[in-house]
């Protein structure tokens, strides 16, 4: 059988009575798409070495896809699991000055140095911020939760950092951006992943929805869910998919302008909410188990919130008062108390965390910036102005940049096997459309040898709802004391069993205690600080996995290898009944007890 160059590929086709003349014949027989019969099973068996090399190469991706996901998650962990960034607002003032992990404050002839991970400078631009945020970002596609928090002073740029503006975009929007990026660069795993999105702010002791429709944007009441698995789920709160940054962008745009701003002295444009961003990442469950199984999905969340300025009470509502520091630090831990029940499914155990803390650097706002950087060390868990020994330093450094060798080294190979895959895929579409204008259909395509796990799935995944109660695990600046509990207990939590809550219940609880804690304790001042240090952190046992690393980074107490086998995860789909009963008040009660102390 021959096919005529310009004629339609017709698998089948016969020549009719009124044939082609011989040369139309012959000029059919050079064309490229003339496969002769003889040609057919080695077109076919090109075919199957082609699949075959396809799916090699699907399983060397997904192996170094693992290898870079272990290399950046324990960089995370050694790094810590809770980090504190320090950024400083431009003002022209010397009261802080800033070394790369170290903020001065003196003032009237003292000086006083607080520690924190990184320190950006009043200089800094959003890109620098970034690039050290975008790790932790990057964990969430990796199947992490991660919350990204922006704690200070009103003013002091929370909002620029986590929104930017449209030329020098903030946190949000670059995570965004750099969530689609990666997943569009993982091929085949990145296109199973799905991303959704939702807004809302507590305002006023309400949770608001902001991407609601426009009737609903009022004052709304969502109730917050506990699933049996401890995931948690604010029933009633719009999520949106998003398929791309476009989209993700437009929701966003949408989300702030919703947001409440209103004007005080302090701030032309204060933010009088708490404002958080979710991005909910969804990919299949691995494992098999059937159709009902495999239409469930393991979801990590990634928060990114904008909390309302930490002394506006004190400066604005209370005006005149003297700064008190005790007070300041307890307003903070109310914020977070705030969100306690919101977020203690991403704040568990393998979850990563980063309050980035923003301070003035004028002469005036001294009080609030020794408060903001006394709630920064809490948060970090240093609670003394020790810090690891240079020898322990020493030793994380050379393990964090041994995983980053690792983690460049799986990046280098991910790209040499996607351009091998690329030109192997591409290769097999042609002997494909060859075979089919032949009329023999090809070779199906198999699934990848071996497991077809997603590269996400695997592993330690702290981040995705997890089956352990969370609140056994949140940070410690985030936990409740004993006078908290008894009171929970009262309100009928037994046991820390999870069970359907209402947020009214537990946020008001959490607030308390926070305040009661930081009114036990003594004011802080700028000379006494005595607690732990901070070494316990980076002491992670294990060993084996990273063979090839020095042995410096498998002795004594730092291990570049963590495993963690506590973080089983919980398929989105589990929900709760819903109790319809709405949340009011803890914000504001809080705010009734601080001006009862003012
Ligand atoms: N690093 C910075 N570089 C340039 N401008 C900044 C920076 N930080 C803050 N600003 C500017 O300072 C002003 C106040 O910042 P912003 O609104 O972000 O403060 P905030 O901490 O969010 O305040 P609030 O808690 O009251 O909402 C804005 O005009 C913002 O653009």
């Amino acid at each position: 059988m021959f096919l005529i160059a310009d004629e339609p590929a017709s698998p089948g086709l016969e020549p009719s009575e009124g044939s082609p003349p011989p040369l139309c014949r012959r000029e059919a027989y050079l064309d490229v798409n003339v496969v002769p019969e003889q040609d057919r099973d080695e077109q076919q068996a090109a075919v199957s070495r082609l699949l075959g090399r396809i799916s090699e190469l699907k399983s060397k991706q997904r192996h170094l896809e693992g290898r870079r996901r272990e290399a950046l998650n324990r960089i995370l962990d050694i790094k810590g699991s809770i980090r504190v960034f320090c950024r400083v607002r431009p003002n022209s003032s010397s009261t802080v000055t800033t070394g790369s992990e170290k903020v001065t404050i003196r003032s009237a002839g003292a000086r006083k140095d607080f520690r924190v991970d990184r320190v950006f400078p009043p200089e800094a631009t959003q890109e620098e911020v970034f690039s050290e945020v975008e790790p932790i970002v990057r964990s969430a596609i990796d199947g992490h939760s991660v919350c990204v928090f922006a704690y200070g002073q009103t003013g002091t740029g929370k909002t620029y950092t986590m929104e930017g503006t449209a030329h020098q975009p903030g946190i949000v929007p670059c995570a965004m951006k750099q969530l689609f990026r990666e997943a569009s660069s993982m091929d085949d795993a990145g296109s199973s992943l799905t991303f959704s999105m939702s807004m809302l702010e507590i305002y006023m002791g309400s949770l608001r929805d902001l991407l609601g429709p426009k009737a609903s944007s009022a004052k709304s009441s969502l109730n917050i869910q506990t699933g049996g698995g401890g995931c948690v789920e604010v029933e009633g709160l719009t999520e949106v998919r998003v398929v791309d940054f476009k989209q993700a962008s437009h929701w966003y745009a949408k989300g702030k302008r919703a947001r409440t701003t209103s004007w005080t002295s302090v701030n032309e444009a204060s933010s009088r909410s708490h404002c958080l961003t979710r991005i909910a990442v969804g990919r299949p469950a691995s494992g098999g188990g059937g159709a009902a199984r495999a239409a469930e999905e393991l979801v990590s969340k990634l928060w990114m919130v904008d909390l309302g300025g930490s002394e506006r009470l004190l400066k604005t509502g209370a005006k005149g008062q003297t700064m008190d520091e005790g007070k300041a630090i307890n307003l903070s831990l109310s914020a977070l108390g705030d969100l306690t029940q919101i977020l203690k499914d991403s704040l568990g155990v393998g979850s990563k965390v980063l309050m980035l803390v923003h301070i003035s650097s004028s002469e005036y706002d001294i009080g609030e910036t020794i408060c903001s950087l006394l709630f920064a060390r809490r948060a970090r868990g240093v609670d003394s102005g020790e810090e690891a020994s240079e020898e322990l330093r020493q030793r994380k450094e050379m393990c964090i940049a041994e995983l980053n060798w690792e983690m460049k080294d799986a990046e280098e190979g991910l790209q040499k096997l996607r351009t091998h895959l690329r030109q192997a895929e591409d290769q097999l579409q042609e002997k494909k459309k060859k075979l089919l204008l032949e009329g023999s259909p090809p070779a199906r395509d198999g699934d990848p040898k071996g497991s077809p796990e997603s590269p996400q799935s695997g592993g330690d995944k702290g981040g995705a709802c997890r089956s352990h109660h969370p609140s056994s695990s949140l940070p410690r600046f985030m936990t409740s004391t004993v006078c908290s509990r008894q009171r929970r207990s009262a309100a009928g939590e037994v046991n820390g069993k999870a069970r359907p809550a209402r947020i009214k219940n537990l946020s008001a609880v959490d607030f308390s205690l926070s305040q009661s804690r930081s009114l036990l304790e003594p004011p802080s001042r700028l000379s006494s600080y005595g607690g732990k240090s901070r070494t316990a952190k980076v002491e992670a046992g294990g060993g084996g996995r990273f063979k090839s690393l020095p042995p410096l980074c498998v002795q004594g107490n730092l291990s570049c290898n963590s495993t963690d086998s506590r973080s089983p995860t919980l398929a989105r789909s589990r929900k709760v009944s819903a109790t319809p009963l709405s949340w009011r008040a803890p914000v504001s009660l809080h705010r009734r007890r601080m001006s009862d102390l003012t």
